[in-house]
């Protein structure tokens, strides 16, 4: 909208019945601002010295709104003056009720350089101050701290020294990775991807669904303990949630099965295969966000394997790197291109910045002579590029999926998403079409298909592990029924909502006698949940799912499996908030896989901003075997087009200047 256009809107709505308010106070009756928004604006900008106190306190509330949308700053050079706060046009054409006097609070001439200018001046922004200014960035002091934290102990554990036995390591990776063994197009990248990670003390492996990376993680492990066979390592594996170590456990120790004619007798069993959380490693001290293990009492550990490091925020990654000991290696998975943390940062993406499909990625001259030699005798498979990323040399990026090949529909879709390619989309609907891809199922009859039919689908899979309830089974088996098929949800709210959907399935599978659903009480035996807060007396983490069953002593509990596969059980009164999960958001879904994952995306009068293409590539890639779709295409191209990133420092701190 223009600011002619808002003009025209203001003078209409003030001859009706419409109130016209400060937009300060507009914002707070929306719920855009917070009441402790104003008055942290208000404290930083009370000092008599400030000399445009409105402007930077504007931009405080900039501020805090970007924080509210886990950017880790506010970059003022993508701020649009004219209407920061992201007004639209139905903010002044309403009928009734307030409208904002004004779309921004700045000049009309307001400018970035101005911007910097007045924060540079202001008593609150610079070192050791609340608020900190880095060339167009703003942060607050704490989050500028994790990022400046971050950037130093990487690029430092990136240059250590280490001491290596080139020749024993080059033949351990022809062993592991014969000639024979590499894909038909091209390089090798595991190959190049263990190399890289065996010779810096900092490095990421990231790579698409499938694409090898807890395999290829086995095998650097396996090289890494037969370079210091003498001496073997300490390495632990986490991950973020209970569910992705869980996951990672069994990944490794499938890889290892896998891989058992390779591996030695002897190095075998120093090969872990058992993760845990990040939250389990640092040791949460009770009551407080700080951990057990800190700068002052690091870890005892000399390699750190975190999968799933996409989840991980800001925060805490900074907390884990600073309770590192200092030799110690660290080595990042995961797929840069899912959803980022829920918490603030991106620290995923933001280092695997650059990075394209198809592309070699670029590294420094030396460093393409080390790996050549390390892995191809030294033809020059590897060729510099012109980076200024210090880190560029540690990220490995692997492109070739094992688990879907090319007639695999799950793996084609997920490329035409993830590279917002309508033509490959087309491809996938004539294939299936054709009857070629048996994994995928699209559905875009979402306006002409009563819910009903969603809904009733649902219900008939998870009749299963309702069954299996019945005729009391194991724990575990019933566990395992229930995580075979997921409906996802983009949305909570609405009819294709989470809520909605769990309600409807609820009431589906109470007609079908299935559940005995009680209006008197809340839980209910077959009941499945998901843990919606941390809680670390009982060690019940958000996203933990559980499900209620009869104890021996016929007493309804919810029965979780641990990271470690054992099983804890927890009467109703005890557990922390949670929710019905029948269906759960795509968010939720992250670091988890299921055998039939079903994604519902809502149509297009109530697709909201938050569908993109983060959000669908993340649902496709939870499917292991069998994916259904159920959107209106339109919302499908939308979000397909529609790329999300954060703001960040983190890139930018480690460019070369
Ligand atoms: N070099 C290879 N040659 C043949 N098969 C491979 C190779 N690397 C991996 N695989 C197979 O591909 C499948 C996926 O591998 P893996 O689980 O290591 O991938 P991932 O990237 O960790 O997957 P996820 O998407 O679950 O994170 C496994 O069945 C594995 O055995």
């Amino acid at each position: 909208m223009s600011v002619l256009d808002t003009n025209t809107a203001i003078a209409t709505a003030a001859t009706n019945d419409v109130q016209i308010v400060p937009l300060f106070d507009y914002l707070l009756s929306e719920n855009r601002l917070r009441m402790v928004d104003i008055k942290l604006a208000e404290l930083l900008c009370s000092s008599e010295q400030t000399q445009r106190p409105n402007d930077v306190y504007s931009l405080l509330l900039l501020l805090c709104l970007s924080q509210q949308s886990q950017h880790s700053c506010l970059d003022l050079a993508q701020v649009d003056w004219r209407n920061p706060f992201n007004l639209r046009q139905s903010d002044f054409t309403k009928l009734a009720g307030i409208i904002p006097d004004t779309l921004s609070p700045f000049s009309d001439t307001f400018t970035t350089a101005e911007a910097i200018n007045c924060l540079q001046n202001h008593p609150s922004v610079g070192e050791a101050k609340p608020l900190q200014l880095l060339e167009q960035r703003f942060y607050f002091a704490r989050l500028s701290g994790y990022e400046q934290t971050l950037a130093s102990r990487l690029l430092l554990m990136s240059e250590r020294k280490l001491d290596i036995d080139s020749d024993k390591l080059t033949q351990l990776l022809c062993d592991y990775f014969p000639e024979q063994d590499a894909p038909e197009q091209g390089l090798d990248w595991q190959k190049v991807a263990c190399a890289m990670a065996a010779t810096k003390g900092f490095s990421v492996i990231t790579g698409g669904p499938g694409t090898g990376k807890t395999t290829t993680v086995t095998k650097l492990l396996a090289i890494l303990q037969s370079l210091y066979q003498n001496a073997p390592l300490s390495i632990k594996l986490v991950a973020p949630t209970g569910k992705a170590a869980a996951r990672l456990s069994e990944s490794i120790l499938g890889a290892k099965q896998q891989l058992k004619d390779k591996i030695s007798a002897a190095i075998t069993p120093l090969i872990p295969e058992s993760a845990q959380t990040i939250h389990r490693l640092l040791g949460v001290k009770p009551f407080t966000n700080k951990f057990r293990h800190n700068r002052s009492n690091p870890l005892h550990l000399d390699v750190l394997i975190i999968d799933e490091a996409s989840m991980v925020d800001l925060s805490l990654m900074a907390k884990l790197i600073e309770a590192l000991p200092e030799h110690a290696r660290l080595i990042l998975l995961g797929d840069k291109d899912q959803l980022a943390s829920v918490d603030t940062g991106s620290v995923m993406s933001d280092l695997c910045q650059g990075l394209v499909l198809g592309q070699t990625p670029s590294y420094s001259e030396a460093r393409c002579a080390e790996l050549n030699s390390l892995c191809f005798n030294n033809q020059r498979k590897l060729v510099a590029g012109n980076s200024q990323f210090k880190l560029a040399d540690c990220i490995a990026f692997l492109q070739h999926s094992y688990r879907f090949t090319a007639d695999s529909g799950i793996g084609q879709l997920a490329l035409a998403v993830n590279t917002n390619n309508s033509g490959k989309l087309n491809y996938v609907e004539q294939e299936l079409s054709s009857g070629q891809f048996k994994d995928v199922i699209l559905d875009y009859d979402i306006v002409n298909k009563p819910i009903d039919k969603l809904v009733q689908s649902a219900a008939s899979k998870y009749a299963q592990y309702l069954n299996l309830i019945k005729q009391h089974a194991s724990v575990q088996d019933i566990h395992k029924a229930f995580a075979s098929y997921q409906l996802l949800a983009a949305v909570r709210e609405g009819d294709y909502g989470v809520h909605s959907l769990n309600k409807r399935i609820e009431t589906q599978l109470s007609q079908q006698g299935l559940i005995n659903v009680n209006s008197n009480q809340r839980h209910y035996l077959g009941m499945p949940i998901m843990i919606a807060q941390n809680d670390y007396q009982l060690k019940l983490f958000n996203g933990d799912i559980g499900i209620f069953m009869h104890d021996d002593s016929a007493q309804l509990k919810a029965l979780f499996i641990d990271e470690q596969g054992n099983q804890r059980a927890f009467s109703p009164a005890r557990l922390p908030a949670h929710d019905t999960v029948y269906v759960m958001t795509i968010h939720k879904s992250q670091g988890s896989e299921f055998a039939y994952t079903a994604m519902v995306l809502p149509p297009q009068n109530q697709a909201t901003a938050g569908i993109n293409r983060q959000l669908v590539y993340t649902g496709i890639t939870r499917a292991k075997n069998t994916f259904e779709l159920v959107a209106d295409k339109k919302v499908l191209l939308m979000a397909m087009n529609k790329s999300v990133s954060r703001a960040s420092g983190l890139y930018e701190r480690l460019v070369e200047l």
